[in-house]
């Protein structure tokens, strides 16, 4: 881990309420240490409910961090005030696993990718110019913008997502589970996206997966994780081909599959938090 790495987590812990009055508090990350360079790709996997998916949370400020600290850029970013988290989230986006609700259906494509430029004060005109420059980076015509997102199909509208994640050219985006929806080709073709953005624009990417071929295709460090703790972490290669826990071996032994139903509650929850944030 370097120190001067774009994030960095130091032991970071979290905590959610048990059920039912007299339950105890379970704890779902327990000391995590993680960094992310500037420009460099940091793949994070694990079974379903070993808490990635809290971990992009944490970094996007949606949970209460119990202990340890966050950092980006060496500044702290856990415990800020709604108006800093705000500002915050300029640096920081994130795209979704489902395309498919992840846009809102009402509005054409062109006024939600405008929505975080008017949010920065550009005006319309501009705004409009940056839209189809948006569009044209994801690979989709400038017409799009006057489109809702049900013209499109899967693979189009998770671009789509990608064009809005990079509206305000962010210096980190998590991506949770990106193409798990999407099937093998398309899969393939919105990694590469991912992956010329990166080169393009220097955007770091926190990575979440539960599938250890994808993470091993874009990441540059992977880091492993089971029952909120990190197992492993190590370039993708090394990580890949001699993985040194016993959990990795299991993991590329076993390639696991999400469970929908969590995948779709914890989109929902995402959803509706990271739209009040932004909102
Ligand atoms: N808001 C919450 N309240 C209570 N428990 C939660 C909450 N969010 C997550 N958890 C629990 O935290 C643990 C880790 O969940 P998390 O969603 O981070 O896992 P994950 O590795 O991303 O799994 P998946 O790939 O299935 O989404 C799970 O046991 C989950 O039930």
């Amino acid at each position: 881990m370097t120190t001067s790495a774009l994030l960095r987590l130091d032991q970071v812990r979290v905590s959610f309420p048990g059920k039912g009055w007299r339950a105890r508090p379970t704890e779902v990350l327990r000391g995590i240490d993680l960094a992310v360079d500037a420009g460099q790709t940091h793949g994070l996997v694990g079974e379903s409910g070993s808490g990635k998916t809290t971990i992009g949370r944490a970094v996007l400020g949606l949970v209460p961090v119990a202990a340890g600290a966050i950092h980006l850029d060496g500044a702290p970013i856990h415990g800020l005030t709604p108006r800093r988290r705000r500002a915050l989230s300029r640096d920081i986006q994130v795209i979704f696993q489902d395309p498919y609700t992840s846009l809102n259906p009402a509005r054409p494509v062109g006024d939600t990718l405008a929505e975080p430029l008017y949010g920065q004060g550009q005006r319309p005109r501009e705004a409009r110019g940056r839209v189809a420059g948006l569009l044209e980076r994801v690979g989709l015509p400038a017409d799009a913008m006057h489109r809702l997102p049900r013209e499109f199909s899967g693979g189009q509208r998770q671009r789509i997502a990608i064009a809005r994640a990079l509206a305000i050219a962010p210096r980190l985006i998590v991506c949770d589970e990106p193409v798990s929806a999407l099937d093998l080709t398309t899969q393939r073709t919105v990694l590469d996206l991912l992956q010329e953005i990166q080169r393009d624009t220097g955007v770091a990417y926190l990575f979440i997966s539960h599938d250890l071929a994808v993470v091993r295709h874009v990441s540059h460090v992977v880091s492993v994780i089971r029952h909120g703790e990190i197992v492993e972490t190590g370039p993708a290669e090394r990580v890949t081909a001699e993985p040194r826990h016993p959990y990795t071996r299991r993991l590329l032994l076993s390639a696991p599959v999400a469970d929908p139903e969590r995948q779709r509650l914890r989109r929902e929850a995402y959803e509706r938090e990271f739209a009040g944030e932004r909102g």
